[in-house]
């Protein structure tokens, strides 16, 4: 039998960018989703948001950045803060918050102009349309994105010419190109195959050098091999976050021990 979730949470001493907190609630209409969450993420680290389908892991992330103010009918408590400003805060436009937050979706969505106008598109629409501006992001977009040396020769090339992989990777220069501070990945690999997933992890793991990530995976080896910490979700609550290694081998809770090994979800 599942037992009540209890929050357990191991701190380390480290100073929180990101901070879900004073019990953050989140409804869709009259229906709650999120409940009474607190959570502290660390700078230019790999946070995980793991559990099972529906337990809100894409609502939270998709609150970092509000992305979930164009739904109907939305409502929250509670705050979020990123490098101790309020995204709530009123005098905030959501344009600005949204150029500190790159982000990438499940399935790759690249639009269908070129590798090059891919990249610059956000730029362009923002009124910088100087060449050597332009052609100094792609480059460094795409050497971010650990793509610009399969890619280089062919800038103006349809971006759906692209593998699956390269897309996504694509996704991600996209997303680094407005240089952000924080990247929001929602199952970035669940599309891919072994050999393009492998890649996206690698790059995970050279982008923390630079930013901060969240990451909503529903694969445990992911996790594990990705992230430096996890964040365990059931029903909604947050029911254990701790460093990555502790909620895989030594988890403090029963549910979180469970899902891990398979055991539901
Ligand atoms: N736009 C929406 N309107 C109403 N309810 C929604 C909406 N989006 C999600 N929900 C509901 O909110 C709850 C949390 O969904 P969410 O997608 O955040 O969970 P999740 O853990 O990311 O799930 P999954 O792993 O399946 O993507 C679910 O019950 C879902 O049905």
């Amino acid at each position: 039998m599942i037992q009540a979730p209890k929050t357990t949470d191991s701190r380390e001493d480290f100073e929180p960018f990101i901070q879900i907190k004073d019990n953050y609630n989140f409804w869709y209409g009259s229906t709650q989703v999120l409940f009474d969450l607190n959570l502290d993420i660390p700078e230019k680290q790999v946070t995980a948001f793991i559990g099972p389908s529906g337990c809100g892991k894409s609502t939270l992330l998709r609150s970092i950045n509000r992305m979930n103010d164009l739904i109907e009918g939305i409502q929250h408590t509670g705050d979020i803060t990123i490098g101790d400003q309020s995204i709530y805060d009123p005098s905030l436009e959501v344009i600005s918050l949204r150029k500190r937050i790159g982000m990438v979706f499940q399935k790759y969505n690249p639009f269908p102009k070129s590798i090059y106008e891919n990249i610059v598109f956000s730029l362009r629409i923002a009124g910088r349309n100087k060449k050597s501006e332009l052609d100094e992001v792609v480059e460094r977009s795409l050497r971010g994105a650990a793509l610009w040396d399969e890619v280089k020769d062919r800038l103006h090339e349809s971006a759906l010419s692209m593998s699956g992989g390269q897309m996504q990777r694509l996704c991600i220069a996209r997303a680094i190109a407005n240089n952000p501070e924080v990247i929001l990945m929602d199952e970035p690999c669940s599309a891919l195959d072994p050999i393009a997933t492998g890649k996206v992890e690698e790059l995970i793991h050279e982008l923390k050098k630079d930013y901060t990530i969240v990451i909503v995976t529903h694969n445990m080896q992911q996790a594990a091999r990705v992230s430096d910490r996890t964040a365990f979700f059931y029903l909604g609550k947050l029911i254990e976050y701790d460093v990555t290694d502790n909620i895989f081998m030594k988890p403090k809770n029963d549910q979180t021990e469970a899902y891990v090994s398979g055991r539901f979800g």
